[in-house]
């Protein structure tokens, strides 16, 4: 019988995760499950690991974009890699949107044990990521954005306090290079992502794939107040082409340095600091998903 381990962070979602635990067993009627809950940091990643250590078949994740991530850091480097599952109850999702993953959990769970579609990831120094990478302005901005925010503009809240620092003229000169090539700007923000679902806004990035194997970069230039929150928009509406302020990179690879070590806001956390090397997996990971890509083996 195929073995599949549940991972569930009690302390997702206004703390339901419990309770849809006993719905994820009988979804998986096919599967021998063992439940793991998370007490912390990192339990996710090293009961992922163990999973694929003892040849798990399927993992399922049960919580936010936090657990998801700790959950694929345990997966990533591993040689065997179970499918992955995601009921998503946190309060931002990025990733279970990008997938066409339901966010309400039910529907969730009735795709677990399904079809499958494999998806990128990508690598930023020593660590995995699904979503966003973003550098600047961050140690501040982090702290600033409310849990309303969050939820309503994801892992994009951050640009707001970016703008608000753009406004107060802070900004720093960084090198980002994207396959070889060079771009050495007066930058407010650099933003890295994967897939087309930043925040809840699917038109930044409309051209990403979750599994098109490259990254999406976008430098915003620092510029004067009069013209942040235009270039703000331009950014989110995805109508950069003509915004002199914004350069869109696609890249396989991409290098990123400055003056200062500046933290990396890696999906939502502050993970690392700058130099930053990029890479991305491509279709490393095979999920339990709507959009039927590659059925498993
Ligand atoms: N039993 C627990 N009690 C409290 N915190 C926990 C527990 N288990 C794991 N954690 C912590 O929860 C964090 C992840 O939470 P979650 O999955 O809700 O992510 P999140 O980033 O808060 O998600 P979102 O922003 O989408 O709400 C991890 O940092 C982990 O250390």
């Amino acid at each position: 019988m195929k073995k599949c381990m549940v991972i569930i962070n009690p302390s997702s979602g206004k703390e339901k995760a419990s309770e849809y635990e006993k719905k994820i067993i009988g979804q998986l009627h096919n599967y021998e499950v063992i439940v793991k809950e998370t007490a912390g940091e990192k339990d996710a990643t090293r009961f992922a690991k163990m999973a694929c250590d003892e040849q798990y078949d399927a993992v399922i994740l049960v919580g936010g974009d936090g657990t998801l991530n700790e959950g694929i850091n345990g997966i990533a480097e591993q040689p065997h890699r179970p499918v992955v599952g995601v009921v998503p109850l946190g309060t931002v999702n990025d990733f279970a949107r990008a997938l066409d993953i339901s966010l309400d959990p039910d529907e969730a769970i009735a795709l677990l044990g399904g079809k499958t579609t494999k998806a990128d990831i990508g690598k930023v120094n020593d660590h995995y990521f699904t979503n966003v990478i973003a550098i600047g302005l961050l140690a501040e901005a982090v702290g600033d954005v409310s849990v309303e925010q969050k939820t309503s503009l994801g892992s994009l809240a951050y640009l707001f306090e970016g703008v608000k620092a753009a406004i107060q003229n802070d900004s720093y000169e960084m090198e980002v290079t994207a396959d070889g090539q060079t771009y050495k700007e007066n930058m407010m923000l650099f933003i890295c992502v994967l897939t087309d679902s930043v925040g809840s806004f699917r038109q930044l990035n409309e051209d990403a794939d979750k599994s098109d194997g490259l990254l999406h970069g976008f430098i915003i230039k620092s510029t004067s107040t009069l013209q942040v929150v235009g270039t703000a928009k331009n950014l989110l509406t995805g109508n950069y082409e003509d915004d002199d302020n914004i350069i869109k990179l696609n890249a396989r690879e991409m290098h990123i340095k400055a003056t200062e070590a500046f933290p990396l806001n890696v999906d939502g956390d502050l993970i690392s600091q700058l130099p930053a090397k990029i890479s991305i997996l491509h279709n490393h990971i095979e999920f339990f998903a709507v959009n039927s890509g590659t059925r498993p083996k």
